[in-house]
């Protein structure tokens, strides 16, 4: 059920965090604070991009909003709704893609529809429109081990949109992807969402890459991870990275995330020094 304050200031967001905070081991020795007071709204269609210096909490938000996790602090919305646990309205993507080595591409992308008992003809329909739609339909029939780092997460991606999500939750998905692989799968993403109609929530530690994606980029604080700044990007797709305007926005989030960087590494070597 829609929370009637909720309503009342913003029906239509994808996703709302009002106030969320995460501390991990709460009320234990161990407590961990990840995550203070982040207000963030994402509209239906919009593409943003997390970047923040390395243990700021952006994991962490996503599998809070993907329902993976709860808050310790806050509310989280997702269409009116709030936020209490998984759906497949909200799907999420990993670096490192776990498909099962014993299914073929088609069953891996039609897992979560075998979940819901749907039949193998129409596992297989929905498998084969997602691979097309990322561009792998000749590989249906193939396992995972024959096909290369960037071909599996283009098949994650593919699962993510068997489901038919309104959100994408996307944890550094190319990271250990080569330059090139990433590029292109940049490209690639841009087009599935497009065509989607989707949200992206997209976690990155690379300012270029923010710069290639983004409508919005939200800049995060060493831990605790606060919302530093929000800076819109309002240049034209596909994007010259050696624009003159590419190149300022280049320059403006170097300078938003080089303290914060400083600072989460003067904490990491405190910690280890302990
Ligand atoms: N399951 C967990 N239990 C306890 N602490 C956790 C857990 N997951 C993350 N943390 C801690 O919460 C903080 C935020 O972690 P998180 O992975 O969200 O950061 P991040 O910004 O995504 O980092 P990176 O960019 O390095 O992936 C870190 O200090 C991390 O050690």
């Amino acid at each position: 059920m829609a929370s009637d304050a909720y309503v009342a200031w913003s029906s239509q967001d994808a996703v709302v965090c009002r106030g969320v905070g995460k501390t991990w081991a709460e009320g234990t020795e161990r407590a961990h604070e990840a995550l203070r007071g982040i207000d963030l709204d994402i509209a239906p269609g919009e593409f943003v991009v997390l970047l923040g210096p390395s243990g700021c909490g952006k994991s962490t938000l996503l599998y809070l909003i993907a329902g993976l996790e709860r808050q310790t602090g806050g509310r989280i919305w997702a269409f009116r709704d709030p936020v209490e646990g998984p759906s497949p309205d909200r799907s999420l993507i990993f670096q490192e893609t776990s498909l099962f080595p014993w299914l073929t591409v088609w069953q891996n992308v039609s897992f979560g529809l075998s979940i819901r008992g749907a039949k193998e003809a129409e596992r297989r329909a929905v498998a084969k429109e997602a691979l097309q739609r990322v561009g792998l339909a000749e590989a249906m029939d193939k396992r995972p081990d024959e096909l290369s780092g960037g071909m599996r997460q283009r098949v994650a991606v593919a699962r993510a949109l068997a489901m038919r999500p309104k959100v994408l939750l996307m944890d550094e998905p190319f990271a250990a992807l080569d330059v090139q692989t990433r590029a292109k799968m940049q490209d690639f993403l841009l087009d599935v969402w497009r065509d989607s109609g989707a949200s992206v929530l997209f976690v990155t530690h690379h300012i270029d890459e923010a710069i290639a994606l983004a409508d919005r980029v939200v800049v995060f604080t060493a831990r605790p991870g606060r919302i530093k700044s929000i800076i819109p990007i309002a240049l034209p797709r596909p994007r010259d990275p050696f624009s003159p305007e590419a190149e300022a926005l280049r320059r403006q989030l170097t300078e938003e995330l080089r303290s914060e960087v400083d600072r989460a590494f003067a904490e990491q070597e405190a910690l280890a020094a302990e």
